[in-house]
């Protein structure tokens, strides 16, 4: 059986489309409907260690490459992106579920942002002079860390893809991607794109499969660095793998944010925030307010407005460009946010709306609104990854910093208030890495992105990115006599 999205191949290494069935089948299902649309095939061993090669082997000349030589290709890749934007956001939303009202604004066009920013930047990445004492001096050279992985999760392919590509490519680094088995069609297009751009074959590989994958390229030695976009128990794992050789790591893990919400707050924007920060991707994106801390005086016409938004929420075809919310990922992420629902109902929170499985092929469901939540409950302390917002009361501002901050996640952040000095002073006092005031979710290339706490290590987009793709050689030049003792 052939299918209209079956890729060339399971993998892309050196350059082309390859494949090995002897790799464990790897079907890929249309969240929408249930329907296999391709099947792929996980990486071998021959896989692994061709794609490693492949990248140590155009690492080098492109490490020795100017940056804007490097960067003229990044930005051509934006360019193609851009153009081919439509398909690759229905392929997408095929992988994904997620609708193309979406995909078509928050995928492919923010991988491109990311390669064309990642671009511009390469040309100016320098070291620096320092002056020293007696005529001496000192440089420092921004060199490249070498053959980098990056692991993804399934809420944004392409994006994932990007965001970890362009600021290693940038640097002079080579990369073996690996998707998330889940999700695993439209990295090999980020693939095919670079080497169109001109980028030299076997830079950017992409190698198909789950966990034993993704754990035999953290450990292999030929990696120098391993970034991760997953949950907090895989961040362990693979952190705690790279450590024992010492290497480089990002780690872009899951949250369970806060979205404080004041009494003097604009009430349609700050539901706007709480329903952008909960069901955008039907829940599923790392940095949501799933706590949303509401002040006791504001809460009943909070959730009436909520009630009279979410009515407007358009379910269905997720190809229609009218449709705003799609299907979860998959049956085992649906069945996960199922019992999550169970478990709020069960220890005594009011579910005021949704969380029903519609009754329809494929994973749906309503998005879900739970009241009454106390900070005990599980569906206020662990990550869903799913469509359910979680209102809880609260009474002033000393109180709701304590309670936002009582978990052992710190990705994301918000507070809604017209009172400008508060509005800051909580923002200052939460502990997030990614915060928002008056908004929520925005992720802009150019401002930093990433978590405190168990939500992760190092930093994605911005300037900041550069250094943890890259490292600094120091260098002493004398330039009288060695002194020696004898
Ligand atoms: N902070 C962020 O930027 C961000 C963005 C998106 C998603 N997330 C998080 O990702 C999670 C959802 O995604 P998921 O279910 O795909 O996550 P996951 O942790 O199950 O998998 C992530 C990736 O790691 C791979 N993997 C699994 N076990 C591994 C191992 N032992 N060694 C190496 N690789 C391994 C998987 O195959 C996949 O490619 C959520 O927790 C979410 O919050 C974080």
């Amino acid at each position: 059986m052939t299918y209209p999205t079956q890729p060339t191949a399971s993998h892309f290494i050196g350059g082309e489309y390859v494949e090995d069935t002897a790799g464990a089948a790897l079907p890929v299902v249309y969240p929408a409907t249930g329907e296999t649309i391709a099947i792929l095939h996980e990486a071998t061993p021959a896989i692994i260690d061709r794609a490693l090669e492949a990248a140590k082997g155009a690492q080098a000349d492109w490490a020795a490459m100017s940056g804007t030589e490097r960067g003229r290709v990044l930005r051509r890749a934006a360019d193609i992106m851009r153009a081919r934007n439509h398909d690759l956001s229905v392929l997408e939303t095929m992988d994904t579920g997620k609708p193309y009202q979406e995909t078509s604004v928050a995928d492919a066009t923010s991988g491109a942002d990311a390669l064309e920013y990642f671009g511009g930047l390469a040309g100016s990445l320098t070291g620096e002079h320092i002056q020293l004492p007696g005529g001496d001096w000192a440089y420092t050279v921004r060199e490249p860390l070498g053959v980098c992985v990056g692991l993804g999760a399934w809420n944004y392919p392409t994006q994932i893809a990007c965001w970890k590509a362009a600021p290693a490519l940038a640097c002079g680094n080579a990369m073996v991607f690996k998707p998330s088995e889940t999700t695993p069609l439209c990295a090999l297009k980020v693939a095919k794109i670079l080497i169109e751009a001109g980028a030299p074959p076997g830079l950017f590989n992409v190698v198909q499969g789950a966990g034993a994958a993704g754990a035999a390229l953290t450990t292999d030695p030929r990696v120098d660095k391993v970034s991760l976009t997953g949950s907090v128990p895989t961040g362990k794992k693979v952190y705690a793998a790279a450590a024992a050789e010492m290497k480089h790591v990002t780690m872009e893990l899951g949250g369970k944010s806060p979205l404080v919400v004041f009494d003097d707050a604009d009430l349609d924007d700050a539901v706007g925030g709480a329903i952008l920060g909960n069901f955008y991707s039907s829940g599923q994106v790392c940095s949501n307010g799933t706590r949303v801390f509401v002040q006791r005086n504001l809460r009943d016409a909070f959730l009436d407005r909520l009630s009279e938004r979410l009515a407007n929420a358009v379910i269905g075809d997720p190809l229609d460009p009218e449709t705003s919310f799609g299907p979860m990922v998959s049956e085992g992420q649906l069945q996960i946010v199922l019992n999550y629902i169970s478990k709020g109902t069960e220890e005594g929170a009011r579910l005021v709306s949704g969380g029903q499985r519609l009754d329809r092929p494929g994973c749906w469901i309503t998005p879900a609104v739970f009241a009454d939540v106390t900070d005990d409950m599980t569906i206020a302390r662990e990550e869903i990854f799913g469509p359910v917002m979680c209102v809880l009361d609260f009474e002033n501002e000393d109180e709701v910093i304590a309670r936002a901050n009582a978990t052992e996640y710190g990705l994301s952040a918000g507070v809604f208030t017209s009172d400008l000095q508060r509005g800051h002073r909580v923002i200052g006092a939460l502990q997030a890495g990614s915060c928002f005031l008056n908004s929520y979710n925005d992720a802009p290339v150019e401002v930093p992105f990433g978590g405190v706490k168990m939500s992760g290590v190092g930093r994605e987009n911005s300037k900041a990115a550069i250094e943890h793709y890259s490292q600094l050689k120091s260098v002493y030049v004398r330039m009288g006599r060695v002194e020696a003792p004898f």
